[in-house]
C-alpha cells in the first residue's frame, strides 16, 4: 500500500518528509468552493476530504492524505490572498489580535471505503502594526499562496507575538495528528514523533513551540 500526499504545497511535502516516510506526491484536481454559512472547522474538513478523494478515486488501493488550512477571525474564514492588496488587507485585519489557524487532515482509501478526517487548531497572536511592519513584510513577497497572507516559518515569524498549539498545524500539516491517523489506518510510522517534537527541525519551530 503506497502512501500518497494529495497536495501541491511544498510545506506539506517538507513536513511529511520529517516523519521519515516514503510517499508519492499527487496534485489533487480540486477547486475550493466555500459553502456560505459553514463553520470554518467544517469548511476546512470538507476541503481536506475533497482533496484526498480527488486523488483516491484514481488510486483506489492506496492510502491518500489530503489537507487544508484556513484562518478564522471573528467567526469568518480567511483563505489565501488573491493579490498583494488583498494580502495587505488580511494582515491589517489580523494585526494586534489573536486568530485561529485550523488545519484538517483527511485520509481515504477507496478500495475498502476507509475515510477519516480531523482538525488541529492553534491560536496565533499577532503583534500590532507599527505602521511599517506589514509593509516591510509584504516586500518579502511571501504572502501569496499562504492562508492569512503570512508564513510563520519564514519572515512572517516577525509578525507573530506567540502561538498556542501545534506549530506544524500553523505551517500546514500537524505531524503528531498525521502520525496518529496513519497508524490508526494500519500504516506503519516508525518515527519517534515525540523526539521529533523535541528536536523541532523546521525553520522557526523552536522559536514558537509551546
Ligand atoms: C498560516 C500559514 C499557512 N501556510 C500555507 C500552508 C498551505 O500551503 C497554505 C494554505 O493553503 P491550502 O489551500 O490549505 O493549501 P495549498 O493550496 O497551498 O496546497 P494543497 O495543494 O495541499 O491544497 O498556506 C504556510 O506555509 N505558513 C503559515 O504560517
Amino acid at each position: 500500500m503506497q502512501l500518497i500526499l494529495a497536495s501541491t504545497s511544498p510545506r506539506r511535502r517538507e513536513l511529511l518528509a520529517l516523519l521519515g516516510l516514503s510517499f508519492e506526491l499527487c496534485p489533487p484536481s480540486f477547486e475550493e468552493h466555500p459553502i456560505a454559512g459553514l463553520a470554518p472547522v467544517e469548511q476546512v474538513s470538507r476541503f481536506a476530504m475533497e482533496k484526498a478523494h480527488a486523488v483516491g478515486a484514481q488510486r483506489p488501493e492506496d492510502l491518500v492524505l489530503g489537507s487544508d488550512t484556513v484562518i478564522e477571525i471573528d467567526g469568518q474564514c480567511v483563505g489565501k490572498p488573491t493579490d498583494m492588496d488583498h494580502a495587505r488587507a488580511m494582515l491589517a485585519k489580523l494585526a494586534g489580535r489573536p486568530h485561529l489557524v485550523h488545519t484538517a487532515v483527511a485520509l481515504c482509501r477507496h478500495a475498502d471505503g476507509m475515510e477519516r478526517v480531523e482538525v488541529a487548531s492553534a491560536t496565533v497572536v499577532m503583534k500590532p502594526d507599527d505602521g511599517m511592519r506589514i509593509e516591510r513584510y509584504l516586500a518579502t513577497r511571501e504572502s501569496l499562496g499562504k492562508a492569512g497572507a503570512y508564513s510563520i516559518q519564514g519572515w512572517g515569524g516577525e509578525l507573530i507575538e506567540r502561538i498556542e498549539g501545534d506549530f506544524t498545524a500553523v505551517v500546514g500539516l500537524p505531524l503528531r495528528m498525521v502520525a496518529r491517523l496513519l497508524r490508526s489506518a494500519g500504516y506503519d510510522v516508525p518515527c519517534d514523533v515525540e523526539a521529533l517534537y523535541r528536536r523541532r527541525p523546521y525553520p522557526n519551530w523552536s522559536r514558537f513551540s509551546t
